[in-house]
């Protein structure tokens, strides 16, 4: 037998796999989607084996070729994965070992390495092992037993064991030397020791909408995509469907259901939803109606429990995997459908190499499974929208199905937009409207619940007006300018332009458009908007914030939103993190602090995330029998996005943005990749990018839809002490710029210190 191995040395040069002869001895373990060890240019080196064949390789004499040493890890992947590793290497333009190890087990890092040149190479092993996972539990007649006197930790273990069983492992962490008291409790029949594998990630919750009780009918909307994804099974190729949603409309039902169509026919299910989402309220609900069937995956787990969750999956033992961006490589083996949940998250697309688009990989995966990929939103990408009014797009059709309406007496809320220059201009300097106060003092009085939220993302920061709301812009550019507090500058970071600048309170201040001398830095703390709440609000109410200050721990973020739950009468305060999936029905009010920041930001999908999160935000209010309000603070009525998100209009944003999308070549009707270059040295920088751009601009030459932009300072100029400049490439829809942008950043051949790397379908382009 003879096995074709990628090696596991991430470099651009070694891009191909290499044929190994498997002794007989190794025959039964060296299976495709092995890791193993295999001599390479006067050394070993770890690889995986992508195929195996009783044939040697053509063209090669079968007595030259050298054989693999050892199997280091068992198969993590089958044949269908390899092909899946192969495409995502030349897509995004990844050495294939790069675009092989998240198919590999959580935890494994196989490696070998030198310490310097001249040392001895060596291998480094690190894999997790399942958990320990033996509970201590006191024994029936556990009670009337009494240790001795001296026996402290026997003491100490019995009384901690009074409160209920606890994991071994807890135990020997919290008692020191608790292991021999237990021993010892065992042997006389005290306590009892077993094992038991612990269903994780489904930790108990209080959380009242953990569970997914069945409802006693489906809507119109809920039948509808449940047809349509009935047929996409069906139909075995990779078709897609879209499931356009209202927020609230019963997304999670139609996936549930759809799951068990599938589980009856004895496939599996991969559900990715945004990590963010990944709280008890999500696993809860797919454990409620699937339980032990479930395996999870996620970054907030353990090594060992991430492992454990993995290894359940590839054993056969559970068949849906919920999961976030990386769970799409469980090793399930019969996948008969993906899901992929909040489709339009900028979450699902990986920033580290392999630099993939889990939406992309998914799409691709299903085409070679021949299985159905669901993808749901309330607020599509213009990507997914795009291919769905096209109706085919790589060689699967993609449809569209809607779901307009809540079930049951639910409603959208009523969005109400205030406008903040008329708030300033009336003599009102507080963070809330006289609207939003007063909303927030009804509910107080009514004891009911409001969610507030922070508009915080980005660090760009930038000046507005507070009289007239205006934001300097870059005339050549049509960006907004970045502020930089340090050198009192404005500056444009697509073309490079700067300007002198100083902000409010300086009293050379003045606004470029009203003369206002309030043009200062925007941006309000949570912390803030909790200590104005404090003042507006009685004293029972509940105020609760949520950031990445209060959610640093573990079980942080589900304990607030338990609170939340429990809480008689309250306000979430928070960042993004609370604008979706959220589903508390007894909310009555939204309130968006500041809906503008993300508009603000120097990229072409600024508007498009603005109006996803509001239109997410906006989405938690009125889920249950009482109606909602909604209220968007801005600067910035007219624009288009917040028009939509008071409509619940999509095409009001849409239609607008399409179109200039469409003039300005930008997604989705082209391709952007962004070349970027980094190190110390910004002589070496400019050099190597400057090269690379030359080679680009010479292959594409006058082709059409090809478009190189800079080369040019990325936002973040500097990270770390490294200069960073960056290129970005158009091309079209239907190009491939992987393999052209790889090549010619193969050809510039980036001096030592100087890093490169290709982002194809670049989200994050700072
Ligand atoms: N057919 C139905 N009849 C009654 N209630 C339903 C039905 N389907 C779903 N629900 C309930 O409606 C609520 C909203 O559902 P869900 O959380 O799945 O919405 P969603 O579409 O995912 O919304 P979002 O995009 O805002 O997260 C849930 O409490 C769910 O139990
Ligand atoms: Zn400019």
């Amino acid at each position: 037998m003879f096995a074709s191995v990628v090696l596991d040395i991430a470099t651009r040069a070694l891009d191909g796999a290499f044929d190994y002869e498997i002794p007989r001895e190794l025959e039964a373990e060296c299976a495709v989607g092995a890791t193993v060890l295999v001599p390479f240019s006067h050394r070993e080196a770890v690889g995986y084996v992508v195929a195996t064949s009783a044939r040697p390789p053509e063209g090669l004499d079968a007595a030259r070729v050298l054989p693999v040493s050892r199997v280091l890890a068992p198969s993590a992947f089958d044949q269908a994965a390899a092909r899946v590793a192969f495409w995502m290497a030349r897509e995004y333009a990844c050495p294939p070992c790069e675009a092989i190890r998240p198919f590999l087990a959580p935890g494994q890092t196989v490696r070998v390495r030198r310490a310097s040149a001249n040392a001895p190479w060596e291998l480094v092993c690190q894999k997790s092992g399942p958990v320990d996972e033996r509970w201590v539990s006191l024994a029936e007649k556990g009670g009337s037993f009494s240790p001795r006197a001296n026996a402290v930790r026997q003491r100490a273990v019995l009384q901690a064991l009074e409160s209920g069983p606890m994991r071994m492992a807890e135990l020997a962490a919290t008692l020191p030397g608790s292991a021999s008291a237990v021993a010892a409790l065992a042997r006389r029949g005290v306590v009892n020791v077993e094992e038991r594998r612990r269903v994780r990630g489904g930790d108990t919750t209080t959380l009242r909408s953990a569970v997914a009780a069945r409802p006693e009918r489906l809507t119109q909307g809920q039948k509808d995509a449940l047809a349509a994804i009935a047929r996409a099974c069906d139909a075995g190729r990779g078709d897609v469907v879209l499931v356009d949603g209202v927020t609230g409309s019963g997304k999670t039902e139609v996936y549930l259901d759809a799951i068990e169509r599938v589980r009856a026919a004895g496939r599996g299910a991969l559900v990715l939803v945004p990590e963010i989402s990944l709280t008890a309220q999500t696993v809860g609900r797919f454990r409620s109606r699937f339980g032990d069937d479930v395996a999870i995956l996620h970054s907030r787990l353990s090594a060992g429990e991430r492992f454990d969750q993995w290894d359940m999956v590839r054993q056969g033992r559970a068949h849906v995997v919920v999961g976030a961006r990386s769970a799409l490589f469980a090793p399930l083996r019969d996948v008969g459908l993906i899901i992929i949940d909040e489709e339009h998250e900028w979450t699902y697309k990986q920033e580290s190499a392999p630099r993939y688009h889990a939406r992309e990989v998914a799409a691709r995966m299903a085409a070679e499974r021949g299985c159905a990929l669901v993808l749901g939103s309330a607020t599509p990408s213009l990507e997914a929208l795009e291919r769905c009014r096209e109706g085919t797009w790589g060689g699967v059709s993609w449809t569209r199905v809607s779901m307009p309406e809540r079930p049951g007496a639910a409603r959208l809320p009523a969005v109400r937009v205030v406008d903040m220059t008329e708030q300033f201009s009336g003599g009102n300097r507080s963070i809330f409207s006289a609207p939003l106060a007063e909303a927030l003092q009804d509910v107080a009085a009514r004891r009911q619940k409001a969610v507030l939220m922070l508009n915080r993302r980005g660090f760009a920061n930038f000046l507005m007006c507070r009289e007239c709301g205006a934001v300097p812009e870059c005339p050549h550019c049509s960006t907004a300018l970045t502020y930089h507090e340090r050198t009192h500058s404005l500056v444009c970071h697509t073309c490079g332009r700067s300007w002198p600048q100083r902000a409010y309170p300086d009293p050379s201040t003045r606004c470029p458009n009203c003369g206002s001398r309030y043009l200062a830095a925007f941006g309000v703390g949570t912390q803030r908007v909790e200590d104005e709440l404090a003042m507006l609000l009685p004293k029972d109410v509940r105020v609760i914030r949520m950031d990445a200050d209060t959610t640093r721990g573990k079980g942080d973020h589900q304990r607030l939103l338990e609170e939340f739950d429990a809480a008689e009468c309250a306000v979430l305060v928070g960042t993004q993190m609370i604008a979706k999936g959220l589903d508390f029905p007894e909310v009555t009010l939204v309130g968006v602090v500041n809906a503008d920041t993300t508009l603000k930001l120097p990229d072409f999908r600024a508007a498009e995330r603005t109006y996803d999160l509001l239109e997410q935000v906006a989405g938690r209010a009125g889920r249950g029998e009482e109606p909602g309000q909604v209220i968007v603070q801005t600067y910035w009525a007219t624009h288009p996005a917040i028009r939509a998100v008071k409509a619940h209009d999509r095409a009001l944003f849409v239609e607008r943005e399409l179109s200039e999308r469409r003039d300005g070549g930008y997604p989705p009707f082209s391709r952007l990749s962004n070349v970027v270059c980094w190190g110390r040295s910004e002589a070496d920088v400019r050099r190597t990018l400057d090269d690379v751009s030359r080679r680009v601009r010479e292959r594409v030459g006058e082709a059409a839809g090809w478009e190189v932009l800079g080369p040019t300072d990325c936002l973040k100029a500097k990270v770390k002490d490294r200069v960073r400049r960056h290129l970005l490439v158009k091309s079209p829809v239907d190009s491939e710029p992987g393999p052209l942008l790889d090549e010619c950043v193969r050809a510039a051949a980036p001096p030592r210190g100087v890093s490169a790397a290709v982002d194809v379908d670049a989200y994050d382009m700072m």
